[in-house]
């Protein structure tokens, strides 16, 4: 990259081509006072730019930002900031680079990848948070100089004064001009352009019918993904209770019955957490396998129930703890991977102490149906997915799935699917889950099993969808699935179908 001060030239108000140098005042005018230049970046910035350089190689945010925050001993507000700066510039990556490309004249795949990522911090304290422009700009070219070189922090200065001219609405309109609608919206709310259509399609699907509604519910649903979630905990029953989770300074949930909000704080310091008697778990996930331990029973006597693919184990432990004071069920867990499988026992720890009977194996669970078939009441499949319902969770996962990535793992649900199928009893009930609600995920697979079969029925599941009242929930759509929205519900986008064995 060209470490010039001068970035490319920019248009006009009118949309005119305009040389860098003749930009408000000309090339003199700096965003940053020479007697404010720091030398180096400040610490909750430079540990922002860590954890962007980290998930540039490959790293979750989530599990590398509190690595870099305790080893630059930042706690509390600074804590507070890094993590809102690393999450934020990642998330609105897309339309930070719209921005940036046109502040600096050039295209974004030309800016050396540690510069871009420094000018993606600035952009988002400009854009994005309550810095004031001067300081948003003056903390990162000190930054840029201690970590990207003296010669880029020069650029870096001069692409942000740049950001610094127009209010974030001013630049959205630029870059978002002459696009089509969901390109458009793709940059604005920062979404691959794939899964702004992808998120269309099953908006559609899932009974929003008018034009004009789609529209509003796509923009509401792009803007809750840009909206960190609040952390939800589940009381496992039997195990610990929402009051429980209440008395350590928790809401209760009004979505679900066993379910709790924390507005703050760490969850690992409440002991329920720590004993893996409650959890850290999106309502969504607790409503669907709670829909699965509802749903109606054909037949009498002793209960087997399976978890499929069950790692990391947060859905079958709540179905365990729901059948630890039952001595006529018993969980089976399956689970491909070695290490995960690991992970459920630890999660599982709890309810097998409070005597639920589970077995847990590892397994291909694609060969479980044909090894085992006719032999269980209610089977979970929450599906490997693409994870395009919990976007909100995972700052660059919109970044690294593709659309390859939809064909892979939908012959993967489809074997999964059918394999559950067959290990169901007749009479027997398959809930077949996925926190995406991309249609090729979901409905498409659901339709594709069953057409392939007659010994299948899809029921409606809307009514085993009760709130912590005990009444069904609201905007489930035309069913017989149910799909859970981020907009509507405040759930992560789970998907659930329940189909019954004839
Ligand atoms: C969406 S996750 C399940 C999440 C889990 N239900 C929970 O609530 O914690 C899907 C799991 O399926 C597993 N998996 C993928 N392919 C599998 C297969 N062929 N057989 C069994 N498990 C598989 C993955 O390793 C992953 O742990």
């Amino acid at each position: 990259m060209n470490n010039s001060d001068q970035p490319g030239g920019y248009r006009d108000e009118r949309g005119r081509q305009r040389p860098a140098s003749r930009r408000a005042g000309g090339k003199n005018r700096t965003a940053v006072r020479p007697a404010d230049r720091r030398r180096g970046g400040d610490p909750t910035r430079k540990a922002a730019w860590q954890v962007m350089r980290s998930v540039a190689d490959g790293a979750y945010a989530n599990l590398e930002l509190p690595k870099v925050l305790r080893a630059a001993d930042l706690h509390g507000r600074d804590a507070a900031f890094a993590t809102e700066l690393t999450y934020g510039a990642i998330r609105m990556r897309g339309l930070y680079d719209a921005v940036i490309e046109f502040a600096a004249g050039r295209p974004v795949g030309q800016i050396d990848p540690p510069v871009l990522d420094t000018l993606r911090l600035g952009a988002h304290q400009i854009l994005g948070m309550r810095v004031p422009s001067h300081a948003a700009a003056s903390e990162t070219v000190a930054l840029a100089r201690e970590m990207n070189g003296t010669g880029a922090s020069g650029f870096v200065n001069a692409v942000l004064r740049r950001i610094t001219e127009r209010t974030r609405e001013e630049w959205v309109r630029e870059v978002t001009a002459g696009r089509s609608l969901e390109d458009a919206l793709a940059v604005e709310y920062s979404h691959p352009a794939w899964v702004v259509r992808a998120l269309r399609g099953a908006l559609r699907s899932g009974g929003v019918a008018d034009e004009a509604s789609l529209d509003d519910a796509l923009v509401a649903l792009l803007e809750a993904d840009n909206a960190a979630p609040a952390v939800s905990l589940v009381a496992r029953p039997g195990l610990a209770t929402v009051q429980e989770l209440v008395d350590a300074g928790a809401e209760a949930s009004t979505l679900s019955p066993v379910g709790a909000v924390l507005p703050g704080g760490d969850p690992a310091d409440i002991p329920a957490v720590r004993q893996t008697r409650a959890a850290v778990q999106d309502e969504g996930s607790q409503l669907v396998a709670l829909a699965l331990a509802a749903a109606p029973r054909e037949g009498e006597g002793p209960q087997e129930w399976l978890d499929l693919c069950a790692g990391p184990g947060g859905k079958a432990a709540l179905l365990a703890a729901l059948s630890a004071d039952r001595p006529d069920v018993t969980v089976f867990v399956n689970e491909v991977s070695e290490h995960r499988t690991e992970l459920v026992r630890r999660t599982m720890r709890a309810a097998i102490d409070a005597g639920a009977e589970v077995m847990i194996g590892t397994g291909d669970g694609r060969e479980l149906g044909a090894e085992e078939p006719n032999t269980y009441d209610r089977v979970l499949v929450d599906a490997p997915c693409t994870g395009l319902g919990a976007l909100r969770r995972r700052p660059e996962a919109r970044w690294r799935r593709t659309p390859s990535d939809v064909t892979d793992l939908t012959t993967v649900q489809s074997d999964l699917l059918t394999s559950a199928l067959d290990a169901a009893k007749p009479g027997g009930v398959v809930a077949y889950v996925t926190c995406s609600p991309h249609v090729a995920e979901t409905t498409e697979v659901v339709r594709s099993v069953t057409a392939g079969r007659d010994d299948v029925v899809v029921e409606d599941a809307r009514p085993l969808f009760r709130d912590a009242a005990g009444a069904q929930l609201a905007d489930l759509g035309d069913g017989p699935a149910v799909q859970l929205w981020p907009h509507l519900h405040g759930t992560d986008a789970m998907f659930f179908a329940l189909l019954r064995k004839k």
